[in-house]
Parts: structure tokens; C-alpha cells; sequence
């Protein structure tokens, strides 16, 4: 039995299918990225999966529960961080999660919780003034305090800067290393890269690919990029001819080969066996940016956000 399934969803509005027919299924122990633009039906798609959006269609599961039919269950097992969250801007940090240990019949200490999230020095600080680290520890806090089976994290890092998102990874990690099952909503693909076991790209209301990251990169065409200028008349086809190589092409002076396998060794070994000296030489891996957009056509968002440590809320 998969964490969560998910099969055929289907959810509009106003006549327009933002979900449009989605599979998927997360398996126990895994952090499984969910990853899209602005608008692809990501945050849709997991409320749908957890019970807190009712779909138009499909069936959806969550440890083999109808999240709707079997509410209190599903409640129990799945901790939850939302994009928008609403909560009541007075009260301090260690009395929300004291809030929201309350509403679990198994749960964490608070107080230990507060302190392993690094928010010790302002669990009697009030959530309104709070940074946008400490107030997003605090809702991975209120995500975690029911002790769930499974975490869903939605835009956790967004507007954070980049040492405070490296930090939340971290916490992500460890949620693995414990065994719970992490579903993640992002639209950076260097987190989703580093963290995911497993990925689905959304686009449009679809799950256009779903793999590790290092398979959906591997869709790219295996990945790598060599280029380099070369010194004497090269014959193009010397290159084309390797094994691996997809394309070549001149940029501005450079030969740049693309493709797979072990194409900078044999790159090199070519320009060697035929005499062509060579300088420039550089390489480049594909990365899941590259992946991104050969599945959706569409350019990957910005990687990094700079500086805001303002509430991402
Ligand atoms: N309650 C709603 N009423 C009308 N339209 C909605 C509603 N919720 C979402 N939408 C629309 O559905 C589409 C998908 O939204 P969703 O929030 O699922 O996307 P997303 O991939 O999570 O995007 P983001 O990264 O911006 O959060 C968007 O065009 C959004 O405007």
C-alpha cells in the first residue's frame, strides 16, 4: 500500500480543468517532489490527495484511506504546511504548536519540537514578528507535532534566502531519516534535485514525467555538453561518428558537442587520434533546469530568490 495514490484527478474552475487527469502514487519513506510553474495544479493536485479540496474526479488514497470518507483517520496520519497559512498572529510560538498538539491523540513534546527546530530563543515571541525563517520552522513545527506518517510541505522555502532554504533542507532530511513520508511542493529545481527521491513534473493540469531526478535528466538525451576551441580544420562528421554524441554545433567560435555516455573521454581521444589541438575545454552536466525544459518547454523559474527573509506566507 503507497502512501498516497492517486488516480484520474480531475479538478476545475469555472469551466477550466486546472487538474486534468492525474496519476500518482508515493511510496512509504520517500520525499516525493511534486514540481511546476506558477498555476501547473501543484497545489491543487496534493490538497485534492489529502482530503482538503474535494475533487471533480478520481480517486485518491492516503495509507488506503478515502480522505474524505474516512476524514479523521486521514487527519491523524498527515501533518500538513501550507502556502497560505492562517494563523492567529497573536499568540506565540510555543502556544501554536501547543495548539496544534492538541489536536492529535499521539504527538510530539512542544517544547522539545520548538527547541530541535531552532526556535528555542523565540518560542515566547509572537508569530507576527517573527522572520520568514523562524515563521516557516514554526509551520514545519506545526506540520510535525502530530507525530504524521506523512508531511505534506508546500512552497516551504519560498522567500527565503538561499543559507535559510539550505537550512530547511536539512530539517526536510531529517524528516526522511525518521521515516516519514514527505510530500514536497516546489518550484526551485536545485531543491527538488537535491532532495527527491522521486519526482512528477507538472505541467498544465498533467503529470507530464514522473522518475528520480537523475532518470528525468537522463530524458534530456544522457546529458552532457563538451566544448572547446580547436586549433586546426575539424571535419564535424569525426565527431558526430562517436559513440553518444547527438549534436554538434558552433557557437561563437566553440564546438560544442552534446549527448551521453562518456563523451568528454571521447571527445578527447578524437581530437587526439586526429591531431586537432584543442583548447577552452569545458564541460557541463544537465541538470534537472535542462530536464524541466525539455518535459514542459518552459524555462525553469528563477533558482534563487535573493535576500527576502520576509514572510513567505
Ligand atoms: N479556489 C480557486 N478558484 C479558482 N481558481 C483557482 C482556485 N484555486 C486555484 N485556482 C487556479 O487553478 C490553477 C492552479 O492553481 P494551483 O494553486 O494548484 O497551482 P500551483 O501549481 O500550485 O501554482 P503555484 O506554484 O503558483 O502555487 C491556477 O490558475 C489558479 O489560479
Amino acid at each position: 500500500m503507497a502512501a498516497i495514490e492517486v488516480e484520474g484527478l480531475r479538478k476545475s474552475y469555472g469551466g477550466r480543468a486546472v487538474v486534468d487527469g492525474v496519476d500518482l502514487a508515493v511510496e512509504h519513506g520517500e520525499i516525493f517532489g511534486v514540481l511546476g510553474r506558477n498555476g501547473a495544479g501543484k497545489t491543487t493536485t496534493v490538497e485534492c490527495a489529502v482530503g482538503l479540496r474535494r475533487p471533480d474526479g478520481g480517486r485518491v488514497r492516503v495509507f488506503g484511506a478515502d480522505p474524505h470518507r474516512e476524514r479523521d483517520r486521514v487527519r491523524q496520519a498527515v501533518g500538513v504546511q501550507l502556502q497560505q497559512t492562517h494563523l492567529h498572529m497573536s499568540l506565540t510560538v510555543i502556544e501554536l504548536v501547543r495548539m496544534y498538539r492538541s489536536f492529535y491523540a499521539d504527538g510530539l513534546d512542544p517544547e522539545g519540537l520548538v527547541e530541535r527546530l531552532g526556535l528555542g530563543e523565540v518560542r515566547d515571541t509572537r508569530y507576527e514578528k517573527l522572520s520568514g525563517g523562524e515563521g516557516q520552522r514554526l509551520s514545519i513545527a506545526l506540520a510535525l507535532v502530530g507525530r504524521p506518517r506523512l508531511a505534506v510541505l508546500d512552497e516551504l522555502t519560498t522567500g527565503l534566502d538561499s543559507s535559510a532554504r539550505r537550512g530547511m533542507w536539512g530539517l526536510i532530511e531529517g524528516m526522511r531519516d525518521e521515516g516519514i513520508t514527505v510530500l514536497l511542493v516546489t518550484h526551485f529545481m536545485e531543491e527538488a534535485e537535491r532532495l527527491c527521491d522521486r519526482i512528477a513534473v507538472f505541467d498544465a493540469g498533467r503529470v507530464v514525467a514522473l522518475d528520480t531526478p537523475a532518470g528525468l535528466i537522463g530524458r534530456t538525451g544522457g546529458g552532457a555538453e563538451v566544448s572547446f576551441r580547436a586549433h586546426a580544420p575539424l571535419d564535424r562528421s569525426l565527431l558526430t561518428a562517436l559513440p553518444g554524441v547527438e549534436e554538434v554545433s558552433v557557437r561563437g567560435g566553440e564546438v560544442v558537442v552534446s549527448g551521453g555516455g562518456d563523451l568528454v573521454k571521447e571527445v578527447a581521444a578524437a581530437l587526439m587520434r586526429h591531431g586537432v589541438p584543442a583548447t577552452d575545454f569545458r564541460t557541463r552536466t544537465a541538470t534537472l533546469d535542462d530536464a524541466f525544459l525539455a518535459l514542459t518547454g518552459h524555462q525553469p523559474e528563477e533558482r534563487d530568490e535573493q535576500g527576502s527573509d520576509e514572510k513567505g506566507r
